[in-house]
C-alpha cells in the first residue's frame, strides 16, 4: 500500500494528519464501548424491573391467596370468623389487616378493632380493585396498598385486604444510583423510600412502565441512561485507558509508517525543505599550538522519528541521486547564519565537504560567495573538501570551477588522500591546497610500518608541492606527536573533540582561549 506523501504539509500539520486515524479508532471503539456497555445496562435494568414486578405480584397472590381463603369460610358472622382473621393477620407476612364489608358498604368485621367497627366505609373502595392510600386512621403517614376481593355469597359483599408498604418498598429497592422504581397504581405512585405521590417527585428522564397482567398495577422506571454510562466508564476505567493506549500506539505507528513510506528521494526533500540537516563542527588543531583554528562542517540528520541519523547511512545515496546538492547547500547557509554573527579568530579555517555532484552543478561559486559575504572580508578560510567516493571530472571545466573559486578565496582540499584509485590524478590536474591524511594512515602509526611509509610518503610529497597537510583521526597522543614531527600542519580527531553541535561548539572555551597554553604537552617537549 502506497500511502500520501507528506512533503508538501508542515510539522504540525503531519502530526494532525496522522493523529487522525489514531483519533477515529479512538471514537470507533468508544462507540463500541459505550454500546456494550449501553446494552449491559439495557439488559441490567430490564431483569431488574421484570424481578421487582415479579416480586410484587407475589406478594399480592398472597394476600389474595388469604383475602380468599377468608371469604370461602363457612360462615362470615363476624364473632365467628374473627378469630380466624386475627389469626391470618398475625401468620401471613404481608397481610397488614382485613376487613369484611357487608352490602351496604359498611364495615361490619375489622381484623384491628373486631365487631366494634364504625363504619368508614368512605375507605371501601367500591370499583377499585387496587388502591394505593397514603395511611389509615391508626398509623395516617404509612402507606397502604388494598386489595378488594368481591365475594360470591349473599352474606357479605366482599372483604379488603391491606398491605404494607414497607413490604412494596423493599421490592422497590435497589443499589444502582441514577434509577428509580415506582409501584404505579390508579393515579397514584409509591417510591422505594415509602414516599407517595402523583405523579413523582424526580425529573423525569426516561421512562418505562412494567404492566402486571394480574392487577392493575404498574412498576415503573424512572433513569437516565447517559449518568448510568458515565457511571459504568467511572467504575470500569481500564478499558477506556486500554483503548487510549491503543488508539495513541496506533496513531505513533500510523506517523512512523507515513514518515517511511514516502520513496527516499522525497524523503531527502522533505527534510531538506525542514532543515532537518544540520551542521556539527569538529576542530582542527594547530599542530605548533595544538590550539583549535578551525572547524570541519559533518552533516548529521536530526530525523523526526528516528533521532539523529550518522552521514555514512544517507550520504552515499544521496551523492548518488543529486540530493547531496541542495543538502549541502543547506547546511553551508546554516553554517553561515550561525558562525557569520560570531567573532572567530583571524584565518579561522571552516572545511566542508564537497561532493561530485555539486562540483558538476556549477552552483558551487555563487554559493561559496554568499557563504563567504556572511563574514567579515577575508576574516576565514573557507576550504572545500573533494572526496574520492564518486569520481570528479577533471577537465577545462572543473579547471575553470576551480579557478572562480580560488578567485573567491576559497581553497581545496583532497579528502582521504591516500584511499582511492585517483588521489595521485586529482593532485596532478586540479589545483589543490590541502591533503587531507585519511584516518586508517594514522591509525597504523606505531603499530603498521607500510602505513607509516605511505604517512611519511604523503608528508614528503605534501612538503615537496607545497600543500597544507591534514590529519585526521588522531585519537592518541604518540599519532599527534609523530604527526607534528613529520610535518602535518592540522590535526584533527577524537584527541581534541568529537564533531559536535554549533551550539556546543560555541560554548567550548578552546577556541576562545587561543593563547591560553595547549592541553597536551608543551611543543618544546615535541619539536625540540
Ligand atoms: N559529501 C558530504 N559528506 C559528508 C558530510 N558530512 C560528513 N560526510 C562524510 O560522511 C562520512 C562520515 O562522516 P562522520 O560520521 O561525520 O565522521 C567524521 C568524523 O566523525 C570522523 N572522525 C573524526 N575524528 C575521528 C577519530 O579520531 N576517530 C574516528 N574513528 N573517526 C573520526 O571522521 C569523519 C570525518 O571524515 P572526513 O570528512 O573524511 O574528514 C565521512 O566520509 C564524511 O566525509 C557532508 O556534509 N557532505
Amino acid at each position: 500500500m502506497q500511502f500520501p506523501s507528506l512533503e508538501p504539509l508542515g510539522r504540525s500539520q503531519r502530526i494532525m494528519l496522522t493523529m487522525l486515524p489514531g483519533l477515529a479508532l479512538f471514537m470507533l471503539g468508544g462507540l463500541l464501548m459505550l454500546y456494550q456497555f449501553y446494552s449491559g445496562i439495557q439488559h441490567m435494568l430490564e431483569g431488574q424491573h421484570a424481578f421487582k414486578l415479579k416480586k410484587i405480584e407475589q406478594i399480592l397472590e398472597q394476600a389474595q391467596k388469604t383475602g380468599e381463603a377468608m371469604l370461602q369460610q363457612p360462615s362470615l358472622d363476624c364473632h365467628a370468623i374473627y378469630p380466624e382473621i386475627r389469626r391470618q393477620v398475625t401468620t401471613q407476612p404481608y397481610v397488614r389487616s382485613m376487613r369484611l364489608i357487608d352490602h351496604e358498604g359498611r364495615v361490619y368485621c375489622d381484623s384491628v378493632i373486631g365487631w366494634h367497627a364504625p363504619a368508614y366505609s368512605q375507605e371501601y373502595p367500591r370499583e377499585e380493585r387496587l388502591k394505593l392510600w397514603r395511611g389509615n386512621r391508626l398509623s395516617p403517614w404509612h402507606p397502604l396498598l388494598m386489595l378488594w376481593l368481591e365475594a360470591k355469597r349473599g352474606d357479605v359483599n366482599g372483604i379488603q385486604v391491606v398491605v404494607d408498604s414497607d413490604y412494596l418498598k423493599d421490592r422497590l429497592a435497589h443499589l444502582e444510583q441514577n434509577t428509580w422504581f415506582y409501584l404505579h397504581v390508579g393515579d397514584r405512585w409509591l417510591d422505594e423510600d415509602g414516599g407517595m405521590s402523583s405523579p413523582p417527585d424526580r425529573p423525569y428522564w426516561q421512562q418505562r412502565s412494567l404492566h402486571s397482567a394480574h392487577y392493575p398495577l404498574a412498576i415503573v422506571m424512572d433513569y437516565s441512561m447517559p449518568n448510568l454510562l458515565l457511571e459504568r466508564l467511572g467504575q470500569e476505567p481500564d478499558q477506556l485507558i486500554l483503548l487510549l493506549l491503543f488508539s495513541a500506539t496506533f496513531s505513533w505507528g500510523f506517523h512512523r509508517l507515513l514518515l517511511r513510506s514516502g520513496a527516499p528521494s522525497r524523503e531527502l526533500q522533505r527534510a531538506v525543505r525542514q532543515q532537518e540537516f544540520i551542521p556539527y563542527l569538529q576542530p582542527l588543531v594547530d599542530s605548533h599550538q595544538l590550539q583549535w583554528c578551525g572547524v570541519e562542517v559533518l552533516m548529521r540528520w536530526q530525523h523526526p522519528v528516528d533521532g539523529m541519523v550518522l552521514p555514512d547511512l544517507f550520504i552515499p545515496f544521496a551523492e548518488s541521486t543529486g540530493h547531496i546538492v541542495a543538502m549541502t547547500r543547506s547546511l553551508m547557509q546554516q553554517t553561515a547564519a550561525q558562525l557569520g554573527t560570531l567573532s572567530l579568530p583571524a584565518g579561522f579555517q571552516i572545511s566542508i565537504n564537497v561532493s561530485a555532484a555539486y562540483v558538476a552543478d556549477g552552483s558551487l561559486p555563487a554559493d561559496c560567495a554568499a557563504f563567504l559575504a556572511a563574514f567579515p572580508p577575508d576574516s576565514i578560510r573557507l576550504t572545500l573538501e573533494l572526496t574520492e567516493r564518486e569520481l570528479i571530472a577533471t577537465g577545462p571545466q572543473t579547471d575553470a570551477l576551480l579557478g572562480q573559486l580560488h578567485d573567491l578565496g576559497v581553497r581545496i582540499a583532497i579528502d582521504d588522500f591516500g584511499t582511492g584509485h585517483s588521489s595521485l590524478s586529482y593532485l596532478q590536474k586540479m589545483d589543490v591546497d590541502e591533503l587531507k591524511i585519511d584516518r586508517s594512515f594514522v591509525a597504523g602509526i606505531g603499530s603498521d610500518s607500510l602505513s607509516a611509509d605511505i604517512l611519511d610518503s604523503i608528508l614528503q610529497l605534501a612538503a615537496k608541492l607545497g600543500l597544507t597537510v591534514v590529519a585526521e583521526g588522531v585519537e592518541f597522543v604518540q599519532q599527534e606527536d609523530y604527526l607534528r614531527q613529520h610535518g602535518a600542519h592540522l590535526l584533527q580527531g577524537y584527541r581534541y573533540a568529537r564533531p559536535m553541535p554549533i551550539g556546543e561548539f560555541i560554548l567550548r572555551p578552546e577556541w576562545h582561549n587561543r593563547s591560553s597554553e595547549p592541553r597536551t604537552r608543551a611543543r618544546a617537549e615535541v619539536h625540540p
